[in-house]
């Protein structure tokens, strides 16, 4: 990071602040409102409405089968809304196709990895090739302009990087990584876009117990430090109550409890899902 737009969080590491000519957009309210998702005879989702406030880690969580990933998927534009709506940015997401949602600085990771090609570097650069004004000519005649702004996005690429703790990896091929630091690359190149909103599916999914522990104090030192929103669909319920600010809990595909960890770890119905559903690892018990 260039000196002039040093930051530091609030455990003194420094800050990945994007680089931004203007003054940065506040991070807009991410509104789920009314949302159903029905296939053929199945409703996956049913009229289920949730806020995530900027700024904050936002849980999806709940049974096999609850309805996670579709609520996810449809933020995200893969899976289309039977109805209701997904506001944002002023925008309805169920509206739009997930590049036009991309766009309004929405990113999200996969909970398998899909990144198995390419050094760390080369990844993270596909991260940033939506915020590349260079035109492919121009690039492949390497032509000043194209080159001074590949430079910028290589270190900006590098910043996330230290940041997430893949510094020393950046250059390396990304198959030769541990799975947890595979994981962080995936996440890391969703941070190369520049995201006001992350989506997150399962980060933790597959990680030993160190891992899982370092990578929760990873999302918690992004929110903190870029002020940006998650939502985040994860199974290890120990994460989810050390990290988030709310949880939205679904069952079935309906929402049967919505508020702090805390609150909502002691809801009775949350409680009856749970322990009437087998526990998928030590961590899924509320
Ligand atoms: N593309 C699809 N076509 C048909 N049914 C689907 C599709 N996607 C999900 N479903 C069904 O919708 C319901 C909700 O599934 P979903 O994957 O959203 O749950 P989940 O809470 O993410 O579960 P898990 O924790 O097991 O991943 C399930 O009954 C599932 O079989």
């Amino acid at each position: 990071m260039s000196s002039n737009t040093a930051a530091t969080t609030r455990d003194g590491a420094a800050s990945p602040e994007p680089q931004e000519d203007t003054e940065p957009k506040p991070v807009p309210t991410l509104v789920v409102d009314a949302l159903t998702v029905r296939f053929s005879g199945l409703v996956a989702l049913d009229n289920v409405s949730f806020t995530v406030a900027p700024g904050t880690i936002h849980a999806l969580i709940g049974p096999n089968g609850a309805g996670k990933s579709t609520c996810f998927n449809v933020v995200s534009g893969v899976y289309r809304a039977t109805a209701g709506a997904v506001r944002y940015a002023g925008k309805d997401l169920t509206r739009l196709a997930p590049h036009r949602i991309a766009r309004l600085a929405v990113a999200r990771t996969f909970q398998n990895i899909v990144l198995t090609h390419g050094t760390v570097a080369d990844n993270l650069m596909l991260g940033r090739h939506s915020l590349t004004r260079a035109g492919f000519t121009s690039t492949a005649l390497r032509l000043p302009q194209a080159v001074r702004e590949q430079r910028r996005h290589r270190e900006r690429a590098a910043e996330i990087a230290d940041f997430l703790g893949l510094g020393p990896a950046f250059d390396k091929p990304v198959g030769s990584l541990a799975y947890g630091d595979r994981k962080r690359v995936e996440m890391a190149r969703a941070l190369c876009m520049e995201p006001k909103l992350l989506l997150l599916d399962e980060p933790v999914a597959g990680m030993h117990p160190t891992e899982r522990v370092a990578m929760a104090e990873t999302i918690a030192k992004v929110r903190d430090a870029l002020g940006i929103s998650i939502l985040i669909v994860e199974h290890d319920m120990g994460l989810i109550m050390r990290i988030a600010d709310s949880v939205t809990v679904l069952d079935f595909g309906r929402l049967i409890a919505d508020g702090t960890p805390e609150r909502v770890q002691r809801d009775p119905a949350v409680i009856s899902a749970y322990l009437g559903t087998p526990a998928q690892d030590e961590g899924t018990q509320p």
